[in-house]
C-alpha cells in the first residue's frame, strides 16, 4: 500500500567543528574547508500527501513567509523535477514544522529542514531521485543542504558541496544560543574577514583527533572574529563557555559550542548556566536520523 504520511521526521542541527576560508570564487562565494557534525537536537517535520499537486506549509514561521521558506522552495524544485521525469504533476504535500532551531544561528536549521523535506517527499512521491541527484537539486538553495542529504559526518570543501565521510569520535556538545540572528552574507562580505587560510587535508584533521580528545580543537573558525566583533553577544557567549573548555562558534554564528567526552561533563556545565542564557546539550550523530524513519537501507540510494 502507498504510504500517505510521514510524521516526526528529524531535521538535525549541524556544527562546523572548524571552518577555514581559503579563497573566493569569481562569483563572490567563498571557498571553505570545514567538518560538518550533526547532533541529536533539531526541528521535526510532518508530511501528508495531497492529491491536488499543491505544496502547502501549514505552520506559521515568524519572519519567513510561506513562499520564501526553504522547505517550500525545495519541494517546488522537486515537484518540477518529478514532472520532468514522470510526465505528470507531482501529487502535492502538506508540511507541518516543529521549529526549535534559532534562525541565523549557524546551526543550518533552514538547510536541514529543506534537506529533510527533499528526502521525505522523494520517498512519499516515489520520485526516484538518487542521493547525489537530491544533493545537486538542493545546493542552489543553501550551501549546507548537500551535507544533510549526504547524511554522514563530513569533511567539506568548495562552497560545502565537495564532501568526504570522516570518522569523528562520539561526544557530547554544549551549545549556547547568544540570542541574536547573524546574517551569513554580512559576515562573508566584511572587509576584516581573512580569506587566505592555508588548505589542510582530511588526514591533518584525523591525525589531530588521535592526539587530543576534543573534536572541536582542530584549526579555527575564520568567521568567528568578524561575527564576535559585529555581534557582542557572540563574543560574550564564547567567553562564558570558554571557562569550561575550547569554545568555538559554528558556521557564521551566532551559536557557540564546546565538546565533552561524557554526558555528565556536559550536564555539569549546563548546571552553571545563568537564567539569562539559553544553552542545551546534544550528542553527536554519525548518521542522519531520518534513515531510521524511512527504514532504509536504500530508499534514496
Ligand atoms: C558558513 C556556513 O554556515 C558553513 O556551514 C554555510 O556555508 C552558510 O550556508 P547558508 O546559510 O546556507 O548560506 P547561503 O544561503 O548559501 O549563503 C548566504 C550568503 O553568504 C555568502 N556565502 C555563503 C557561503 C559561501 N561559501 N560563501 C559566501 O560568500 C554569500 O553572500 C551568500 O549569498
Ligand atoms: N525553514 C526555514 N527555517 C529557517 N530559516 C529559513 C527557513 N526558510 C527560509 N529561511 C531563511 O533562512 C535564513 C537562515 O536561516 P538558518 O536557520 O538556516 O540560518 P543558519 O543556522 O545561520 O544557517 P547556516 O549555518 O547555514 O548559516 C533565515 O534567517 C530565514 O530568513
Amino acid at each position: 500500500m502507498t504510504q500517505t504520511s510521514l510524521r516526526d521526521c528529524p531535521a538535525p542541527a549541524k556544527l562546523n567543528l572548524f571552518l577555514h576560508v581559503c579563497g573566493r570564487r569569481p562569483d563572490g562565494y567563498h571557498l571553505l574547508q570545514t567538518v560538518f557534525q550533526m547532533v541529536d537536537h533539531g526541528d521535526k517535520l510532518h508530511f501528508t500527501l495531497r492529491s491536488d499537486g499543491l505544496v502547502r506549509r501549514l505552520t506559521d514561521v515568524p519572519g519567513v513567509p510561506e513562499h520564501q521558506d526553504l522547505i517550500v522552495r525545495a519541494l517546488h524544485l522537486l515537484a518540477a523535477e518529478f514532472e520532468r521525469r514522470h510526465g505528470r504533476a507531482a501529487p502535492g504535500i502538506d508540511v507541518d514544522i516543529d521549529k526549535i532551531l534559532p534562525m541565523g544561528g549557524g546551526l543550518g536549521g533552514g538547510s536541514s529542514d529543506a534537506a529533510t523535506a527533499l528526502m521525505a517527499a522523494n520517498h512519499l512521491w516515489q520520485a526516484g531521485l538518487k542521493r547525489d541527484e537530491l544533493m545537486a537539486l538542493g545546493l542552489p538553495l543553501g550551501a549546507d543542504i548537500p551535507f544533510f542529504i549526504f547524511g554522514q559526518t563530513a569533511f567539506a570543501e568548495g562552497v560545502g558541496e565537495a564532501l568526504q565521510a570522516v570518522d569523528v569520535p562520539d561526544c557530547w556538545y554544549v551549545v549556547v544560543e547568544p540570542g541574536v540572528s547573524v546574517p551569513t552574507a554580512a559576515i562573508f562580505s566584511s572587509e576584516d574577514l581573512t580569506r587566505n587560510t592555508e588548505p589542510v587535508t582530511i588526514a591533518d584533521f584525523s591525525r589531530c583527533l588521535v592526539s587530543q580528545t576534543n573534536p572541536g580543537g582542530f584549526g579555527k573558525n575564520d568567521l568567528q572574529a568578524v561575527a564576535a566583533r559585529l555581534f557582542p553577544p557572540v563574543a560574550e557567549a564564547i567567553e562564558w563557555l570558554g571557562q569550561y573548555g575550547k569554545a568555538r562558534m559554528t558556521g557564521s554564528g551566532a551559536c557557540v559550542f564546546c565538546a565533552f567526552s561524557t554526558e555528565s561533563e556536559a550536564d555539569e556545565v549546563l548546571s552553571n548556566v545563568p537564567a539569562v542564557r539559553t544553552a542545551w546539550k546534544a550528542k553527536s550523530l554519525a548518521r542522519h536520523p531520518l534513515a531510521e524513519v524511512l527504514q532504509v537501507g536504500g530508499v534514496i540510494d
